[in-house]
């Protein structure tokens, strides 16, 4: 095995790069080859690979992956946070439309009440037959209470307050809600307000339109009743005035619009699983394609094997990392022999094949990660092996150069009537002052190939 390949030994020595957890993998994968093979950002286009840039790219690669997860964490934090505002805003639009239907409807029945019972005053009572339902009021002191009419037939005069308190039991007894008539001075004992009655009366005493509550299931509320001339008749020895507050009616509605806890719970939380699992789905996705579109970049598109453009930028980095490392680095450059004619002979798509099947070849002989190869030119590749010089060099390339014979593409141009290549090798040891000259010396040894008769190996003297 040439020395290039054989696995370096392993450099951890107490104390020597045990600076963190993290630097000590770094250094490690820096100095020994074998480890430079395993190390997975060499082998992604578009990956720093120099010994301090390394450094950096693992960082920035990492970053990179960890920014784009931040960001998906934050947009998920963003949904959760609105489905949350979501869920309580509809919590607090629901428990305000139930206040709103609840005060309405005991409105409404508050002045369905008063329209009736201004009726009533308007006819200054009504009389009604005496039954075991409706018998005088014992609290209502007026002439001609009770007329007589016939033998069977008894009449007893009904005023708004004992109206209201037969049409509270019908209502009750029909769907439950409960209308109380009631006063801080009751001429009647029944209607002695409850202590919150007898609150809100106070209260509308104080100027309070009206009041409502929910407690538990039910909503009370309650509306003040205003003396009019009407009333003066029964109640102006209590001592009430025109415009008095002379009292109020409760009403108590039994049942309410529930507030949809459970069914919003359980939609927001679908809402809420269903975005996130979008948005985890988007961003594997969105991460997918921006890798593919990131190594892409760097691919050549008819071989498969790194472009011009990750040449260009990995061989200058490879360049300084070698030299900050005290390390040779070698560049073949590799150009098909009378390709022109092969094209002519059969054609672009087969000369297209027969690119393909060389790149693939010349990229297989590579056993390190550190190495790549790249399509330099139009019939042209360059291979670039980091940490490597010396005799083996030579033997590497006449395998390189071997192993494309062996392909054993038909070229009846050429001599041995199969296609073959030309390399040039340079290795630069520190002696050149930037990779640009390594392309220089690796290119004349390729021109002096040529000029030699193609298909053999030239290296570039040191
Ligand atoms: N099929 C195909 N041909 C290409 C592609 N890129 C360049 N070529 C051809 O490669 C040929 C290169 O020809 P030359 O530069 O004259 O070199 P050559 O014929 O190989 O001769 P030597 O290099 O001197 O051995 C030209 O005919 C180009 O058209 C490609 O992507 N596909």
């Amino acid at each position: 095995m040439p020395d290039r390949l054989r696995p370096a030994p392993y450099p951890i020595s107490p104390g020597g790069h045990f600076r963190g957890m993290l630097e000590v993998d770094l250094n490690t994968v820096l100095t020994d080859p074998a480890l430079n093979s395993c190390y997975p950002c060499r082998y992604l286009p578009g990956i720093d690979s120099s010994p301090f840039t390394y450094r950096q790219t693992f960082f920035s690669f990492r970053m990179t992956d960890r920014h784009f997860n931040l960001r998906l964490l934050l947009a998920a934090l963003l949904w959760c946070a609105l489905v949350g505002l979501s869920f309580a805003w509809n919590l607090y639009q629901a428990h305000v439309q139930r206040q709103t239907l609840a005060i309405e409807t005991a409105r409404s029945f508050f002045e369905q009440i008063l329209i009736t019972r201004s009726w009533n005053a308007r006819h200054e009572g009504v009389y009604a037959r005496v039954t075991p339902d409706t018998q005088p009021n014992p609290y209502l002191k007026v002439p001609n209470r009770d007329l007589r009419c016939s033998e069977d037939l008894c009449l007893t005069l009904i005023n708004p307050a004992f109206m209201t308190r037969q049409i509270a039991g019908i209502a009750q007894h029909r769907n439950g809600v409960q209308f109380h008539i009631t006063s801080l001075k009751p001429i009647r004992p029944e209607n002695e307000p409850t202590p919150w009655e007898a609150e809100a009366l106070r209260q509308f005493e104080q100027g309070l339109a009206e009041k409502g509550e929910i407690f538990g299931e039910r909503y009370r509320y309650m509306a003040p009743l205003y003396t009019e001339n009407a009333c003066l008749k029964c109640h102006k020895e209590q001592g009430y005035e025109k415009g008095d507050v002379r009292g109020g009616i409760s009403v108590t509605l039994p049942h309410i619009a529930r507030i949809p806890f459970v069914e919003l719970t359980v939609s927001h939380l679908a809402i809420g699983l269903g975005g996130l699992l979008i948005l985890l789905v988007m961003g594997h996705l969105l991460e997918v394609y921006h890798r593919q579109l990131r190594e892409q970049a760097n691919i050549d598109a008819l071989t498969g094997v790194s472009n011009r453009r990750y040449f260009t930028g990995h061989l200058e980095q490879e360049w300084r990392r070698g030299r900050r490392g005290q390390q040779p680095l070698t560049l073949i450059l590799c150009d098909i022999d009378h390709f022109k004619a092969y094209n002519d002979t059969f054609g672009h798509p087969a000369g297209d094949q027969c690119l393909r099947q060389v790149a693939q070849a010349l990229q297989g002989k590579l056993g390190r990660g550190g190495d790549f190869c790249a399509r330099y030119g139009g019939e042209e590749f360059a291979l670039v092996l980091p940490n490597t010089s010396g005799s083996e060099l030579q033997t590497f390339a006449e395998e390189l150069r071997q192993i494309v014979i062996s392909l054993n593409i038909p070229h009846p141009s050429n001599a041995g009537g199969v296609v073959t290549i030309s390399l040039g090798v340079a290795t630069d040891e520190g002696s050149c002052p930037g990779a640009e000259t390594l392309i220089q010396h690796a290119d004349r040894a390729l021109y002096l190939a040529k000029q030699k008769g193609r298909n053999r190996v030239e290296i570039h003297p040191a």
